[in-house]
Formats: structure tokens, C-alpha cells, sequence
């Protein structure tokens, strides 16, 4: 079993929970109410930033050159390209302001930062894995179920699902499977644990925005 593989089953569980929740379910039917929406995305284009940062430290750290590029060009990414779709997104949906970072994103971010300054690279690089693993999956699972013809969130929707999108996942997963294979029984120990870790913050993410959680 891969390291991968073995990950995924620990979460297996989060991942249910997240599929279950209401956010999800009203994203798949088009019927999520559109201030948590709002809410979500201003969170999401705060976490995008600090997400782009950590993932360029990354790169910055790792090992192999290719490596480092893979990770630096999501970085790219986070900042870049998700933040057109947030920008448009900002337009149709009528969020006039990102705000500050709530709770749940602000601990996300710094989790997420401070592993990737603070920690060895491969267990930083197992932290990063859910955001895009995660979300391939839900995109998936919400595609592969929606009913409505005209759903209001289908871009969001169609983002994640998309071979595009798939790619950059498979590409997380391998390096993080290279250097799993190339290290010891404890860093695989803590790379799984910041795996664990990230999912729950995920979990966190929508249900906070479900809730409209603020300081
Ligand atoms: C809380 C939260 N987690 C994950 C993503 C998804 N995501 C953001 S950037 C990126 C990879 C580089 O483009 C991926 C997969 C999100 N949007 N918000």
C-alpha cells in the first residue's frame, strides 16, 4: 500500500462527513442560501493568498528541482488562477469585500504556513495534500450527483471536476508518495498526521461557513 493509498483510508471518514454536509449537498442541488456562499467565498479568497505563499515556500525547500517547480507553479496557481474564478464569483455573487480572516480560515492558513516554514518539507508537503486531493473528490462526488439544470454554483462546480484540476492532483499525490517512500517510519508517521490534520480543517471550512462562524 502506498503512503497515499494508506492516508486516504485514515480520512476516509472526514471525507463521508464532508459529502454528508449540508453545505455540500445544497452546493450539489442549488439551493445553498447565497450568504453562505458569500461567506465561503470571501473566506476562500483570503485562504487562497496565504495557501499560494505556503505552497511557493514549499518549493522553495524541496528537494528536486522538479519538485520545486511542480510546487511553486501551484502557488502560482492558488494566487492566480483561482483568484480570477473568486473574482468573478465576487462580481456575480455581489461580495463587494474579502473582510478578515474568521476563525476557522485564520487557523487553516497559519497551520498550514507554519508547517511549511517550520516543519520538514515532506511533512508540509502531506499538509498541503488535502486542499487538493479533497476537493478533487468532492468535485467529483457533487458532479457525478447534481440534478439541477440550472445550478447557480455550476462554475465552482465545474473547476474541480475538470481534467485540469485532476492532473495537479495526481501530481501532489506522487511527490508525496516519492518522498514518503524515501524516508523513515516516523516522518511517514507525522506526514500522516498533518494529512489528518488539513482534512479536518477542510471539514472546518464549510461547516464554519455553513454556520457563518465570525470571530
Ligand atoms: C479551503 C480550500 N481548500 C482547498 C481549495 C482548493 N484549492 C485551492 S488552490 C488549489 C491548488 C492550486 O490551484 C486548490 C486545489 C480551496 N479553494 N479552498
Amino acid at each position: 500500500m502506498t503512503w497515499s493509498e494508506h492516508a486516504w483510508a485514515t480520512i476516509e471518514p472526514i471525507y463521508h462527513a464532508i459529502i454528508a454536509m449540508p453545505f455540500i449537498a445544497e452546493l450539489q442541488e442549488g439551493t445553498l442560501p447565497i450568504e453562505k456562499f458569500q461567506f465561503y467565498m470571501a473566506q476562500d479568497s483570503g485562504y487562497l493568498e496565504h495557501f499560494g505563499r505556503a505552497l511557493a515556500l514549499i518549493g522553495a525547500r524541496a528537494q528536486d528541482t522538479d519538485d520545486a517547480l511542480t510546487f511553486m507553479r501551484f502557488g502560482e496557481g492558488a494566487i492566480v488562477v483561482e483568484n480570477a474564478l473568486h473574482e468573478s464569483y465576487f462580481r456575480d455573487f455581489g461580495v463587494t469585500e474579502r473582510g478578515v480572516l474568521e476563525p476557522t480560515c485564520h487557523h487553516y492558513v497559519h497551520f498550514l504556513k507554519s508547517t511549511a516554514a517550520l516543519d520538514p518539507v515532506e511533512v508540509a508537503m502531506a499538509a498541503v495534500l488535502p486542499c487538493f486531493w479533497i476537493y478533487k473528490e468532492v468535485g467529483d462526488h457533487i458532479y457525478a450527483h447534481q440534478r439541477a439544470s440550472k445550478n447557480p454554483y455550476r462554475r465552482w462546480i465545474d473547476t474541480y471536476a475538470g481534467e485540469d484540476f485532476a492532473t495537479s492532483v495526481r501530481q501532489a499525490i506522487g511527490i508525496c508518495d516519492k518522498v514518503a517512500a524515501s524516508t523513515t517510519d516516523e516522518m511517514r508517521a507525522r506526514m500522516g498526521e498533518a494529512f489528518i490534520t488539513a482534512s479536518r480543517l477542510e471539514y472546518q471550512f464549510w461547516d464554519s461557513a455553513y454556520r457563518l462562524v465570525r470571530w
